[in-house]
């Protein structure tokens, strides 16, 4: 069904903020985004969403994209006292455990080589999402469907520039890819849409194991209306915002824990030993299934952890988070009086995990550093409040609220791939995979992984 697009928030913040600052100083970050956080809070609004505004002269608000501020609060505090909760985290592992097993199912069928693992790895991990958000009783077609729209939405948000920048041919290329961008949102609408009427019609209390999809709780919130302030009065959400709120849960939950699991499998290929000392950890709490669907086992690999750890620093598919700044915050930054207005500022989490003066050989995939007495082994997800070493879920009041479920997700698919499979280069010689990332706002691996694949017995 057709829908309006409707905005509440103030976009004074967007075009004027053109200057872009790199911070990689992982000190400046922490003075900035923990120690500063309430002047580094807000984002420069995506070129997707202002395009949409010159389109349809406004458009509603996701959580990534709504300014800080009472509606971001709204939006913020509803997931993370509800979908991702850690509380609610248990009542995801049935939803994994059956995913994992249609994965493992699928991988069964085309054994020795799998040509492209990502293939096999996206709808499951799209699976677990779907049912967060909808509740178990959607049509498998129907998720399929939005499945492949929001990959598609990223690989087209994500697709390497080909012009130089800055010539007319780029601006051609740029205009075009938005405008392809716009519309499969708008067929993503379509398809959200006629299921959260229905969920708003007639709903059951729980999903299976007591889970309160995520469209549930976006039917009941209330919001502070017009963006003025708890005390304004207060509105339910509206449909061009559940659309962004969809697509990004969606989006940000299955993109970037494909790609966090395609670079670890691609490692464990081309380091045999680091690939069967994880096995053996896995084997030893109980073997893949087991592993693979309790939490508590879970908690207790360290290698594991360790393994996840290690691609999340050297590899964050989030490369860089930005903030909209204002000019009177550039001196936390040190680069006062070398912006006259509002910037935006880039910190590059990339550099970060791979600075030379906080990492011994940066560049190598060593999990053992986060194990008790290397270097890093009081360093997890997200930075403490005393330094940042690395920030693969970001910091501050807008780190990543998914980091819990993403954690969670890539450990249990891991331990299950590795504990069904004995996974080699797909020719068998020995040349490794090609390691090189694909350049964009997710770090993907630039050459989709293929591997051979044998049953580990
Ligand atoms: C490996 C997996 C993931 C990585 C590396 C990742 C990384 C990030 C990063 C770097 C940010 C920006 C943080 C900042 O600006 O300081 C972010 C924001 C966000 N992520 Fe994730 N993420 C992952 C998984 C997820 C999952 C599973 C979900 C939800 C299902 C999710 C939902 C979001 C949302 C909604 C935001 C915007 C938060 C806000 O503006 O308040 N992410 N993520």
């Amino acid at each position: 069904r057709s829908y309006t697009y409707t905005t509440s928030t103030s976009r004074a913040r967007a075009p004027a903020a053109v200057v872009i600052q790199k911070i990689a100083d992982p000190a400046v970050a922490h003075r900035a985004l923990v120690e500063n956080a309430d002047d580094f809070s807000d984002r420069p609004v995506a070129p997707f969403l202002v395009f949409l505004e010159k389109k349809h002269g406004q458009y509603g608000d996701g959580l990534a994209s709504a300014p800080y501020g009472p509606l971001w609060r709204a939006f913020r505090c509803n997931i993370t006292s509800e979908t991702l909760h850690p509380s609610r985290l248990e009542h995801v592992t049935p939803l994994q455990r059956e995913a994992i097993h249609g994965l493992v199912a699928a991988l069964g069928k085309e054994l020795p080589v799998i040509a492209i693992v990502r293939d096999h790895l996206y709808p499951s991990i799209f699976s677990v999402l779907a049912r967060l958000c909808f509740g178990d009783d959607v049509d498998e077609g129907h998720v399929r469907a939005m499945g492949c729209l929001i990959r598609e939405f990223q690989q087209v948000a994500v697709g390497e520039a080909r012009a130089s920048p800055g010539t007319m041919l780029a601006k051609l290329a740029e205009w075009r890819r938005l405008r392809r961008l716009s519309a499969i949102h708008g067929r993503l609408g379509e398809l959200y849409l006629p299921l959260v009427d229905s969920r708003r019609e007639s709903r059951p209390t729980c999903d299976g194991g007591g889970r309160r999809p995520y469209v549930d709780s976006l039917i009941d919130l209330r919001v502070p209306d017009g963006g003025k302030g708890d005390g304004a009065g207060r509105r339910a959400v509206r449909d061009d915002e559940f659309v962004n709120l969809l697509s990004e849960f969606l989006g940000a939950g299955t993109g970037t824990v494909m790609a966090s699991l395609e670079w670890t499998l691609a490692h464990l290929v081309n380091d045999q030993e680091i690939q069967k000392k994880l096995r053996d950890e896995v084997d030893g709490a109980g073997g893949a299934v087991a592993a693979s669907s309790s939490r508590r086992l879970i908690r207790g690999m360290p290698y594991l952890n360790a393994v996840v750890l290690e691609t999340l620093r050297l590899h964050p598919q989030v490369p860089f988070v930005q903030r909209h700044v204002n000019a009177d915050a550039a001196e936390v930054l040190g680069v006062g009086g070398k912006t006259t207005g509002d910037f935006i500022a880039q910190f590059t989490v990339g550099d970060m995990g791979r600075d030379g003066k906080t990492w011994t050989d940066p560049d190598e995939f060593r999990p053992e550093r986060f194990l008790p007495g290397g270097e890093a082994e009081d360093v997890g997800p997200l930075p403490g409040t005393k330094e940042i070493r690395m920030m693969p879920f970001g910091a501050g009041h807008r780190f990543c609220p998914g980091v819990g479920l993403a954690m969670m997700n890539i450990k249990c698919f891991l331990a299950a791939l590795v504990g069904e499979f004995e996974w080699a280069p797909p020719t068998g010689g020995c040349a490794g995979v090609d390691l090189t990332e694909l350049n964009t706002f997710i770090k993907a691996v630039k050459k989709p992984l293929s591997a051979r694949l044998t049953r580990h017995t």
